[in-house]
């Protein structure tokens, strides 16, 4: 019997050293198991009372995390998006996402964002060109993959420039866009989601930096 208890602590062991936290569950799920002949031989109830709630409480949460987890279908362009920006989310936060926001065409000529005004919005460009000009002076030009809006979406700021799609562009710049307010409140409720996307802008702003 003693060698149960030794069976299941290194259980225990492996279940620390992954870094999956589905993993981690499942494994101490099956340590606790381990353990619980030994309990009962040993007529130990308080600790079986006590690894039955833990055995609970991590199959609950793995069966949230399976869900999350679980396959779920990207039409094409949420598909080129995931797979160019929003690889770092599981598909299921990213389908949610991006269910939030509305895809928008930015005709030749148009303007998406105007400099210094109060932006309620946060894009994405899923294809197409749009310039960016300080004042009259074109500063960058921002393709697919790139944010816009992010700045201000971060600091609360003004916009910092005006945002264009080329009036000699061939073609509709695609963009997604989030309500500012909407996507606030979505990632107060989703915390590892707003953590990745903090991380998304923060190498998209990095990235606008180096080509500047
Ligand atoms: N130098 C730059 N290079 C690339 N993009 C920029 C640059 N300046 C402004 N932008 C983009 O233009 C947007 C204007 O609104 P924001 O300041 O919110 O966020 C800005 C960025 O998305």
């Amino acid at each position: 019997m003693n060698a149960l208890v030794h069976v299941a602590n290194v259980l225990f062991l492996v279940s620390y050293l992954v870094r999956d936290i589905l993993w981690l569950r499942g494994l101490t799920i099956v340590a606790i198991a381990t353990l619980i002949p030994y309990y009962l031989a040993n007529d130990l109830w308080p600790p079986i009372i006590w690894n039955g709630v833990f055995v609970a409480i991590n199959v609950y949460q793995m069966v949230r995390l399976l869900i999350e987890r679980r396959p779920c279908h990207l039409d094409e362009r949420q598909q080129q998006l995931y797979q160019r920006v929003f690889r770092t989310l599981q598909p299921r936060e990213f389908l949610a996402l991006a269910q939030l926001g509305t895809w928008r065409s930015v005709a030749p000529g148009e303007q998406l964002v105007a400099e210094g005004e109060v932006l309620d919005q946060l894009h994405v460009i899923e294809a197409g060109t749009l310039e960016v000009l300080v004042g009259e002076r074109s500063v960058a030009e921002l393709n697919a993959g790139s944010f816009v809006g992010e700045m201000s979406f971060l600091t609360g700021e003004p916009t910092s420039a005006r945002v264009v799609a080329n009036a000699g562009e061939p073609r509709a710049v695609e963009v997604l866009s989030w309500p500012r307010e909407g996507l606030r409140a979505f990632l107060d409720g989703h915390p590892d989601t707003r953590a990745a996307l903090q991380l998304i802008l923060g190498t998209d702003m990095a990235a606008k930096l180096r080509a500047g």
